[in-house]
């Protein structure tokens, strides 16, 4: 697997008291568990604030994030980002390109039309041994990965917001 270590980023603009949405999808229990350990983790060390959303599956966590995000605008408690965090793994048909392929392709459209940060944790592979190996605890988690790149992103937005 390549390397999964990624170099830390210099941008330290303060995101404590951010508030950020996790939307999971539960379609294998054990391996969202290590994916939402991960995230967690990630957002305590981070100094931000969450709210999970379950759902069936991956397919559901785009709009589930466009309504969560909008109630919350709505209630006066708007979320500052987001994280997705699944887990796609290929079957016998063609589902798993639509599954996984759409889920990315919403995230990426409402990354993109709300200017929105957002990390994409949803895992899609060909083997429930590959899921493990990049859902463990670990700084290989995908989860954490998908809540670093969130936090990332909103630090470069509150940045420039102030420049
Ligand atoms: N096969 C997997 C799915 N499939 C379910 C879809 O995500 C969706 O819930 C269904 O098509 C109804 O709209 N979901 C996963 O998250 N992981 C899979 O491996
Ligand atoms: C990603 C999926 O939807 C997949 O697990 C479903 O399996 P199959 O393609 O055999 O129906």
């Amino acid at each position: 697997m390549a390397d999964a270590r990624r170099a830390p980023l210099k941008d330290q603009t303060d995101i404590t008291g951010a508030r950020v949405l996790i939307v999971e999808a539960r379609f294998y229990d054990d391996i969202q568990d290590a994916l939402l350990e991960g995230a967690l983790a990630e957002l305590k060390s981070a100094g931000a604030s969450h709210d999970v959303i379950t759902v069936p599956g991956a397919l559901e966590i785009p709009a589930a994030i466009a309504i969560a995000i909008d109630a919350a605008e709505t209630n006066g408690k708007p979320y500052d980002a987001a994280i997705a965090l699944g887990c796609v793994v290929r079957g016998d048909t063609i589902h798993f390109e639509i599954v996984s392929q759409e889920s990315s392709r919403g995230l990426m459209d409402l990354a993109l039309s709300r200017k929105f940060p957002l990390g994409n944790g949803i895992l899609t592979v060909n083997t429930e041994a590959q899921a493990w190996a990049r859902a463990r605890a670990s700084e290989l988690n995908k989860g954490g990965d998908a809540a670093r790149a969130a936090i990332a992103m909103l630090r470069i937005k509150r940045r420039l917001a102030k420049a």
